[in-house]
Parts: C-alpha cells; structure tokens; sequence
C-alpha cells in the first residue's frame, strides 16, 4: 500500500489536501531563545505558489492577501509541484548585532532565495539566491546543503521571506534552521565527517572486494566493488557533497539520477548473480531483469536529461526493490544461509530509503536523523552483503575441503583396493605359475612325474647317487598287449588302467624314488636302494601289476607289465642307464612278457 501511495504521489499531478491552515498570525522569534540549529517552525508563514512563476513582487501581493497562512505541518508536506515562500519574523531582542546561517535542511531543493525587510509589507532586498545549477564557488557559505547568512541589527525586527524553488518538481520540505556561523560550521564539519566515513568505508569494501574478485575469481567480488563505488557516487550527488567537492560546475539534477540509476543497476546485478536466481528463481530472475532494464532507463532518462522518465524509472525502482528481498528469502528457504544475511542487508537499504519516502511524503517528521538514515542504512547494506559474502565464500572454500577430503579419502581408499587386488592378482598368478610349473613336470593322465621332470629329478638323484656311492637301480616298464586291451575294452578302459597301474607302482615305492611316465603305456622308476632289493621290488610290481583288478562292461580286463631293470654300479648316466633297462626291457618283450629281465 505504501509503494502504491509512494507511485501514485510521485506520479499524479499534485491536486493534494490545503497545505495551510486558515491562521494568518504568527508568532515572532526572539533571538534570545536561540537555541544552535534551532528549527524555524513553528514561527513562519508559508505560501504555495503552485504556478512556480510568482515574482517577490507576487510574493507581497499574496502577503497582503493574507495568502500566507500558518502551515499544517512544519515539515516534509509531501510532494508539492511549484515554489514555497516562507515568511518569518525574527526579532533580535538582544544588544549585540547578530549574524546568523538559515539553513535549509534537505539537498533535493533546485533554488534557494532570501529576501529580508525590517517591516512586514516592507521594502525586502534580496539577500542570497542559491542553485544547485550555480557554480558551488559562488555560495556565500559552503556547505553541501543551502544555507545563507542573516544580520540581525540589535533591537531590530527582522522579516525574512524565503523562496523554495524546485523547479517544478516539487522536492519541497520547508524545514529551516538556525545556527550561530561557528556552530554551523562544526555542525557541517561532523556531517561531511560522517559522509566521509561511509564513503571511505565503501571505497574500502570495494578494494577488498575487487582484491578478493581477483584472488578467487569469483565474479560477484566485482560486481559488488562496482556496485560500492556506484553507491559513493549515488550518495555523494544526492546529499549535494558531489557539488560541492567534485562537480563544482554545472551540476545538474539528472546527475543524481545518473548516479543513482547506476547504483540501482549495480544493485540488482549483484543481487542475481549472488543468488544465482537464474538458476534456482527464474521467475524472480526475470523481474530483476525488467529492474535493470528499467535502472538502464534511468540511466538513459539522466543523461538525455528527460526529467519526468528519470522521476517515473526512481519510482518503480522503488517499488520494485522488495524483489531482491523476496528473492533473497527464496533463496533462503531453499537452504542458502548467507541469502538470509543478504535479505538482512537489503532491508536496512529499504527500511532507509522508505523512510526517506515517508519522510518525502510528510508522512513522519523531517529532520537529520531520517535524513542521513538512507545513506546510513545503504552503507549497512554493503557492510551487511559483505559478510554475506565472506559466508559464501567460508561455505565454498568449507565445500571445497570437503571435496578434497572426500577425493583424498576415495584415492587412498583405491589405493588400498588397488594393493588388495594386486595382492590377489600376484597370488593368483602365483599359483597359476605354480600349476603350470606343475603341469609341465607332471602327467596330466596319472599325475606322477612326465619325461621331462623325470629326466631333471632322476639326473640329480643319479648325480647325489654317484656322490654319495649308494646304488641307484632303474625299472623301465611296459604294459603287455595294451593295445588289444584298448581295441577290446575301450580307450577310457586302457586310461584306467593306467591309472591303476600307476596307483600300484606308487604303493611301493619310497619317497625319494622317482617315479615317471615315459609315455603311452611305458614307465620308469628310479629308486636308492641295493640291487638285490632292486630286484625284489621289480617282481612285486611285476605281481602287482597282474592283480589289479578292473572291470568294465565288457568284462574283466587282465593286466601285466614287462620290467627292464638296470642298477648304477656299471653306468654312471641316467641316459646309459635307460639305454641298458629298455635294451633288457625289450628282451623281455620279445621272450614272452610279463617278466623281469636284469641288464648284466
Ligand atoms: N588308453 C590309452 N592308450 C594308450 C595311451 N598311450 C598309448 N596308448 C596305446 O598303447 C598301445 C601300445 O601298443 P603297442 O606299442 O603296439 O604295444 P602293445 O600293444 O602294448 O604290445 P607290446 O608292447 O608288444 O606288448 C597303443 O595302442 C596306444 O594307442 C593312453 O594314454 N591311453
């Protein structure tokens, strides 16, 4: 309701309620009552010239009209479009001459005129004309608002008549003061003081902004630095500083626009780039879209000097401002703690600039407290966002240690699986090797010892037999007419036998023997005993052999081995020795099988 007011009051033309009473009679001010910064109310008069045009000479027509007229309130009394003229009595009822600063207290005013007479109706001289549109150098009192001195000759009544000028706009709060000059001067040393303080503190967020922008590369650093600047600069041409100490010439009221468009245009950029309200409000983001299309017309409006689009873009920049806070609870509420602070700082910048539109409107009193209020509260704002922005940045530097942690924590956590799995690949290879390795030593039909392995074992075995001088003796066998038995009983029958057979032979044997398959159905053993045990043993097997029992579908399958047998004593190679067993192995064979033949 109130930024509906606030729209309609800038905007319509101003038709509003009488801003006088019907009282005429006013009372004079003594000096004696000075108080320093004294206000003027309630001692004044005041007439609205709503035609803008009136003369001095209309002036004192009115006041011989009895057209000045005790006001209603002796403050802000909204906007009122045209001039005012106040009219005071001051009497100085003391002996001592007295020179005094009137001092309006406001900085939208456009011009500032005083007359002063000694009678009512009297001859009034022009006492000081003031414009923001002057050169600052020609003020009689430099000061960023309008003031001017007074004399007040001892025991003389003083009539001063005041024209407040804003050129039509109606920026227009009758609230004068007075203050002895010194008193003044120390009063406008703490206010620009105090300006100096916000701004300086501005500038400095803006260089600690833009150092940690270049720092992290986080692009809202710059856009804040820009838009602390852009505060500098709005509040400097609004309070009037900008005039008096930078643009001393030619200031132009479209300057406050241009400044303060820029600082809206800031503002709001900030705002969607810091809660990222593309992506998560877009709704809310398209709003702030159409406020910074209307700050750039502002902007537009200031520089090509259209007065009536500048009021029109401040306005709905105004009514518009809650949308950053809105969005800044939004975001908020989705789980971003540092928008509730951002929704903090955004406030105080509304509550500041709202009372300055009440203040505007006449809605509550005029006076230096809600007047640096708004600037005030838009300093909080950029310290406020600041710690906003430090949370943000806390949050993802605390984000980014988590990430890194989490990755440190999955690197070594694969490291320790990566050592797990080369662990049990080694191991698995490990025994894949070992299989081979015993694979490539061993029958696969019988498992024992093949020709290959035999041939390293029982080399070693005849070299440690040599060495040591002990007997080595060596069985070659070979099973008799296994080829019928493969023909009659079948292959996997002649596989089982010599299965069984090899079963037999290791019943027999020691430990240390070797024992091996030649290939087909020829076998060797190597063992470390006497030749007479030798011998022996070669007939057991030989026994054996003929009374293993197998049976098949096809009946009973009868087994006998041949034995060749050579003992170490008269050959000191493996190979000889083979060569000797199979020469009496085959002799065996041919004088009708199933016999041991010894190699002499
Ligand atoms: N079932 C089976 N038979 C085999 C294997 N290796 C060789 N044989 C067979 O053994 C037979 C050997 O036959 P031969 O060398 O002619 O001799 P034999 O029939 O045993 O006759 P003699 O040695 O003279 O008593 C062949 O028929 C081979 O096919 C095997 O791993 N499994």
């Amino acid at each position: 309701m109130l930024l509906l007011s606030c729209l309609v009051l800038f905007t319509l033309p101003s038709k509003s309620q009488p801003l006088q009473s019907e009282n005429t009679s006013v009372l004079p001010f003594l000096l004696s009552d000075l108080q320093e910064g004294q206000r003027l109310a309630p001692y004044y008069l005041q007439w609205h010239d709503e035609s803008d045009q009136a003369t001095l000479s209309d002036a004192l027509v009115a006041l011989s009209d009895n057209r000045f007229l005790q006001p209603k309130v002796y403050h802000s009394q909204g906007l009122q479009k045209g001039a005012i003229w106040v009219l005071a009595q001051v009497n100085n009822d003391l002996t001592d001459t007295r020179q005094l600063v009137l001092e309006y207290v406001d900085h939208q005013l456009i011009d500032f005129t005083l007359y002063t007479a000694s009678e009512k109706q009297g001859n009034y001289s022009l006492q000081a004309y003031l414009s923001l549109t002057q050169s600052f150098s020609t003020r009689q009192l430099a000061h960023h608002r309008f003031a001017a001195e007074i004399t007040f000759e001892p025991k003389q009544t003083n009539w001063v008549l005041v024209r407040l000028g804003s050129d039509g706009q109606g920026f227009i709060f009758p609230n004068l003061r007075l203050w002895s000059p010194d008193a003044f001067a120390q009063q406008s040393s703490r206010e620009v003081g105090l300006l100096a303080f916000l701004a300086g503190g501005c500038v400095v967020m803006a260089l600690f902004a833009l150092v940690t922008g270049v720092s992290t590369g986080i692009r809202y650093f710059y856009i804040y630095s820009a838009y602390s600047v852009s505060k500098v600069f709005a509040w400097g041409m609004i309070t009037g500083v900008g005039h008096r100490f930078f643009v001393t010439d030619n200031f132009d009221w479209n300057y406050m626009s241009l400044a303060g468009g820029s600082s809206i245009l800031f503002g709001i950029w900030f705002t969607r780039v810091f809660l990222e309200t593309r992506r998560h409000v877009p709704k809310i983001d398209c709003l702030l879209q159409i406020m910074m299309a209307n700050s750039a017309l502002l902007i537009l409006a200031a520089l090509l000097k259209i007065k009536l689009m500048a009021v029109l873009c401040i306005t709905v920049a105004m009514l518009l401002y809650p949308i950053n806070f809105i969005a800044a609870l939004i975001r908020w509420r989705q789980g971003t703690p540092q928008a509730a602070v951002f929704a903090l700082g955004w406030g105080l910048l509304m509550a500041g600039l709202f009372s300055q539109a009440l203040r505007d409107l006449g809605w509550i009193e005029h006076n230096l407290i809600n007047y640096y209020w708004p600037p005030v509260a838009s300093f909080s704002e950029v310290v406020v966002i600041m710690f906003a922005m430090g949370m943000q940045v806390f949050q993802l530097r605390k984000q980014k240690e988590e990430v890194e942690y989490r990755y440190a924590r999955h690197l070594e956590h694969e490291a320790v699986n990566l050592e797990r799995e080369v662990a049990f690949r080694t191991a698995e290879l490990e025994v894949a090797k070992r299989r081979a390795e015993r694979d490539a030593q061993t029958d696969p039909l019988t498992g024992i010892c093949n020709r290959r392995s035999f041939f390293l074992k029982a080399t070693a075995s005849v070299e440690k037999a040599n060495n040591d001088g002990l007997n080595v003796s060596l069985m070659m066998f070979d099973l008799d007419k296994f080829k019928s038995i493969n023909d009659r009983f079948g292959h996997k029958t002649g596989d089982d036998a010599l299965k069984l057979f090899t079963q037999t032979v290791k019943q027999y044997i020691r430990a240390n023997d070797v024992f091996a398959r030649l290939g087909g159905e020829e076998f060797v053993l190597l063992t470390c005993r006497d030749t007479q045990d030798a011998e022996k043993l070669a007939e057991q097997l030989r026994i054996a052999t003929t009374q293993i029992e197998l049976r098949c579908e096809k009946g009973e399958v009868k087994l006998s081995t041949s034995i060749g047998l050579a003992h170490l004593a008269t050959s000191s190679h493996i190979d000889e020795l083979l060569v000797r067993a199979d020469n009496v192995l085959y002799a065996a064979k041919d004088t009708g099988r199933n016999q041991v033949f010894v190699a002499s």
